[in-house]
């Protein structure tokens, strides 16, 4: 539970690092070390059979080079395939001087047994955080080849065709069932097409950890279970309902009770003590109560605000399935100005579309003494920044930091690698989550949440990140149990999240060694 925090580092940071090195190492002891590691994972995880390594220009492909005369070393059976290079860099240059002769294939992998095994095991040493344009047409090539075989693909550093630093992923990318990354981790390998194409990821600090360190101050973080303790902190048995505090939600316009109803269970069972929901329908409510949830209290929006000074609310979550009128509108304005006192909020789909089309709902927003959790999906996204959808996905971590100065807001950037930015900037990217998640009503259920965690007293900080790592989990939990990813319901993760804090509060209780 104590684990050190796992940073993330973008290319520049990485570059900064290596060429510090490079000025104070001997020559080549990088990629020496480079060459080294991976050697020992493919020892450890691929111990047998034949591995053909696929070789770029540059010094990834110098890392490739080096990789096949230590197998070769080793006893094992290398094959090397390279794109032309004119010119490698000087430590390619080297690797490639100390390739045993015999190994360098001419032609294309593909002519090896095009109907026999596969081998035991590809490596991708093609391109890594210096490829700057649409992979070759040859490079291309091979990463099919690669696919078809469906042998295990260890890509060093970055799956060749992906963006290190923002996951984007060309059509042609290497598709990797590890990856093995030098220097520091990437947010690239963990948003966007990352989780896809990277696989399982390692790294390897090539002795440089303390000088990255230097460098943690722009670096971001994976969210992992260990970054959450507040989620698995044991409960006193002193402790009544008003100690866990009363969630306000304003949600649910007509034909979208479900949208409020998933919302709410799902902070009954992320623990919220109470939890009053103001359906967003003009008078009365269409739902007396919810016959599953009895526990929940239900009533028009507009009375739910008006009696918010005597109900004690501490958090309130608006948005969800709220629409957009006028009436909705009001109710809006109305929270972000004109209750007494200023709880933490958290504004979710309906309530981010009216804020994006209102600059004096965004003046308000920003105006609060406590900055709120918005939680958008890039299409969301686009229309706070007033930009394109594409514009958001071709660099998330940015958007979502755009986001956050721009409303002062703690902003939750959903999608593959949920990207978590403070609002000054500090980023985070969700290590937990699986496509089960893309799902109707997934957004509802974090926005509950999120919302119980801040009732429950945890800092917006510490909320925004276990609440999305608890979401995410969740899904994971539910795929493990073979619940999903295909056909996964939103109303599920939040039965799956209770006992995700239940079995780490039980844990946290047994003391370390005990796993959440
Ligand atoms: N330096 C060190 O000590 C260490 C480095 N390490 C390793 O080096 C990797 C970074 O090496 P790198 O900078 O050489 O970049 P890399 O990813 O190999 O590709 C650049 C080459 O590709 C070319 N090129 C680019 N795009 C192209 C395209 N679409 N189509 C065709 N060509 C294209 C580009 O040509 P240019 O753009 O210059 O014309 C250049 O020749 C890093 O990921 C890690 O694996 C580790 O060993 C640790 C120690
Ligand atoms: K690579």
């Amino acid at each position: 539970m104590h684990a050190p925090a796992h940073f993330l580092f973008r290319t520049p940071s990485i570059r900064l690092v290596e060429r510090e090195a490079l000025a104070s190492l001997p020559a080549h002891t990088l990629m020496r070390r480079a060459a080294w590691a991976a050697a020992d994972l493919v020892a450890q995880r691929w111990p047998e059979g034949a591995i053909v390594i696929l070789c770029g220009p540059g010094n990834n492909g110098g890392d490739g080079a080096m990789l096949a005369a230590l197998l070769h070393q080793a006893g094992r059976c290398v094959r090397v395939w390279a794109l032309p290079h004119a010119a490698p860099p000087p430590d390619a240059a080297q690797a490639w001087r100390e390739l045993p002769e015999g190994l360098l294939q001419p032609g294309d992998p593909s002519q090896l047994h095009p109907e026999g095994k596969p081998p035991a095991l590809i490596v991708d040493a093609l391109f890594g955080i210096g490829l700057s344009r649409p992979l070759p047409d040859q490079a291309a090539r091979w990463a099919g080849w690669a696919r078809l075989t469906q042998a295990p693909v260890l890509a060093l550093d970055v799956p060749s065709g992906l963006d290190a630093d923002t996951g984007v992923a060309q059509a042609a990318s290497i598709v990797a069932t590890h990856t093995l990354t030098y220097i520091g981790d990437k947010p690239g390998l963990h948003t966007r097409g990352g989780g896809d194409h990277a696989g399982t990821v390692g790294v390897a600090d090539l002795g440089l950890s303390e000088r990255l360190a230097h460098h943690a101050h722009g670096a971001g973080r994976l969210i992992q279970a260990s970054d959450c303790p507040a989620l698995f902190t044991p409960r006193g048995n002193d402790t009544h309902k008003g100690s866990y505090g009363t969630l306000g939600l304003i949600a649910g316009a007509p034909g979208m009770a479900g949208a409020a109803l998933l919302a709410a269970r799902a902070a009954l069972y992320a623990g919220a003590g109470k939890i009053l929901v103001g359906l967003a329908e003009p008078d009365s409510c269409s739902l007396a109560c919810d016959p599953l949830h009895p526990e929940l209290m239900l009533r028009p929006a507009g009375d739910l605000l008006a009696q918010a000074g005597s109900l004690g609310v501490t958090c309130w979550v608006a948005g969800c399935g709220m629409g957009t009128g006028t009436a909705s509108h009001t109710w809006l304005a109305q929270l972000l100005t004109r209750l007494p006192g200023e709880q933490p909020l958290v504004l979710d789909a309906d309530a981010l579309t009216l804020l994006a089309g209102d600059p004096a709902l965004a003046t308000m927003l920003v105006s609060r003494h406590t900055p709120a959790i918005l939680t958008p999906h890039p299409r969301e996204a686009a229309r706070l920044l007033g930009t394109g959808t594409d514009a958001i996905q071709a660099d998330r971590i940015a958007a979502a930091q755009a986001l956050a100065a721009r409303y002062r807001a703690w902003v939750i950037l959903k999608g593959a690698g949920t990207v978590v930015s403070s609002p000054t900037g500090q980023w985070s990217i969700n290590g937990s989550g699986n496509a089960g998640l893309a799902t109707a009503g997934t957004g509802d259920v974090l926005a509950g949440m999120l919302g119980a965690l801040l009732a429950q007293g945890l800092a917006v900080d510490d909320a925004a990140r276990a609440g999305v790592w608890l979401h995410g989990a969740a899904a994971d939990e539910l795929v493990a149990q073979g619940t999903g990813p295909i056909g996964l319901t939103a109303g599920e993760i939040a039965p799956a999240a209770r006992l995700l804090r239940n079995r780490g509060q039980s844990d946290a209780r047994r003391g370390p060694g005990a796993s959440a």
